[in-house]
């Protein structure tokens, strides 16, 4: 990891700069692969898993009995496991419904906001290097609480040419509706258009890598809508001399181990910890069996020592990380500051896994500096709002010449005037 001594505020854009491939080429290729899954449907399905996973695919979707078969191949401690995390995602999902409340803004003008599920969603489960079967939860469950009618899901073949079974197990729990097996950019696209055996839906959702996020991104502009991208995984570790360096090192590598592409980084004020966790990042590195993943990782990571806990957060906030640590002893003060960030963790013994699998919050957040301006997945993405407003005849007698001003300095006559055929009707009814 390079390390960076105190630098100039104004060179923190380009030292917090994401390890990215080149984007034009890529929306070539994307736009190349959705052009020929529209005209070719499965077929150009299956010409991208050869071409990409080196798979040849005869059936996309995998059958109910292939779904049922796979719980006999987990372990019960696995299955556990996944029971114990399921429960616990619901649970702080769950407590995301919102109660419809009416509001009365002016006497006789009622509004509300009435939360209806997306009828059609597809979750994209990635697989590439390892099956996240850990995804399926965390996008099924709120899918299912959400009450969306239809859910599909798309994830790559393993090296074997088959989809894991934990993912086939937890989408069977969760109760997901269709899997289908096929990945990157092909799955999106599936997804997003249709195929022969792929049904199109409204709104895509879920992780992936660099192809995986830029085919999401795509289809947001052509009409289907996507959560958020959430691309190669990244963490900011913020630490003071309260903070284990062992834990900071274990956490930086948790994250390494996703991806070549993913970055992590270490901030802190403390220059002995700089040392420190150096050591404790080679050490933990030896003995991992992703070594050479997080290895090219780290390449594209740095430990940046800056001058103050403020300075930090400022850092930290202009970075705005996916995953965000925080192990310091003023963490009420980080907790007020925190501005951008995907998922944030406190306190030493809040590693980041557990938010990847277990404690209950998301996974599918943000990266790539999206933590500025969207949220994580939770039970409100899998839903939209619907506004409705009654308004009584005092109601409008008390509104309307508000609207009528306002529609006629808008030059919009008929606006103002489906306010004012119905108060000369009101009045005329008042003198009568
Ligand atoms: N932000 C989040 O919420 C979050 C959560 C979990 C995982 N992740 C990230 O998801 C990613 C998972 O990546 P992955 O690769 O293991 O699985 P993946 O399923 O995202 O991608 C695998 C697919 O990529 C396609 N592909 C591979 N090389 C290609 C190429 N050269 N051109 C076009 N397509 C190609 C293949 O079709 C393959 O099936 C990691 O980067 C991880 O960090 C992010
Ligand atoms: N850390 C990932 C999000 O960036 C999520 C994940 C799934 N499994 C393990 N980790
Ligand atoms: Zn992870």
């Amino acid at each position: 990891m390079q390390v960076i001594k105190y630098p100039d505020k104004k060179d923190w854009k380009a030292i917090l700069s994401r390890p990215l491939i080149d984007n034009d080429d890529l929306e070539d290729v994307v736009n190349q692969i959705f052009n020929e899954i529209k005209t070719g449907g499965d077929k150009a399905l299956k010409k991208y898993t050869w071409q990409f996973d080196k798979i040849k695919i005869d059936k996309l979707e995998i059958t109910q009995k292939e779904i049922d078969k796979a719980e006999e191949l987990l372990s019960s401690e696995l299955k556990d496991a996944l029971l114990v995390a399921a429960n616990n995602i619901k649970k702080f999902h769950a407590a995301q419904f919102q109660k419809t409340e009416v509001i009365e803004t002016t006497k006789g003008v009622e509004c509300w906001r009435k939360a209806t599920p997306i009828e059609r969603v597809g979750l994209y489960v990635p697989g590439g290097s390892a099956p996240l079967f850990s995804t399926v939860l965390m996008l099924g469950i709120p899918a299912k609480l959400a009450a969306c009618k239809e859910i599909v899901l798309c994830t790559p073949p393993g090296k074997d040419g088959k989809i894991d079974p934990a993912i086939l197990y937890a989408s069977k729990l969760v109760g997901v509706d269709k899997v289908f097996c096929v990945g990157g950019i092909q799955a999106i696209g599936a997804m997003a258009f249709g195929t022969e055996s792929i049904p199109n839906v409204y709104k895509i959702f879920g992780p992936g890598n660099q192809f995986v996020t830029a085919a999401k991104q795509r289809v947001s502009k052509l009409g289907v809508a996507i959560d958020m991208p959430a691309g190669p995984s990244e963490v900011l570790v913020l630490a003071d001399e309260s903070a284990n360096p062992e834990f900071i090192a274990s956490d930086l590598l948790s994250q390494a181990e996703h991806g070549a592409d993913s970055q992590v980084i270490f901030v802190t004020w403390e220059e002995f910890l700089v040392k420190e966790v150096q050591f404790a990042v080679d050490r933990q590195l030896n003995k991992l069996s992703r070594k050479e993943i997080a290895e090219q990782a780290l390449q594209n990571s740095k430990i940046i020592l800056v001058s103050s806990l403020d300075e930090a957060l400022d850092l930290s906030n202009e970075y705005g990380p996916e995953h965000l640590i925080i192990s310091v002893k003023d963490e009420g003060k980080c907790v007020d500051n925190i501005l951008n960030a995907g998922s944030v963790f406190l306190g030493n013994y809040t590693p980041e896994s557990a938010g990847d699998y277990a404690s209950g919050t998301n996974h599918t957040l943000p990266t790539n500096g999206f933590a500025k301006s969207f949220s994580g997945v939770c039970l409100e993405s899998f839903m939209k709002s619907i506004s409705f407003q009654k308004i009584s005849e005092k109601g409008l007698l008390e509104l309307g010449p508000v609207i009528e001003v306002m529609a006629k300095a808008e030059q919009l006559d008929a606006h103002c005037n489906a306010v004012s055929v119905r108060l000369q009707k009101l009045r005329e009814e008042v003198k009568g």
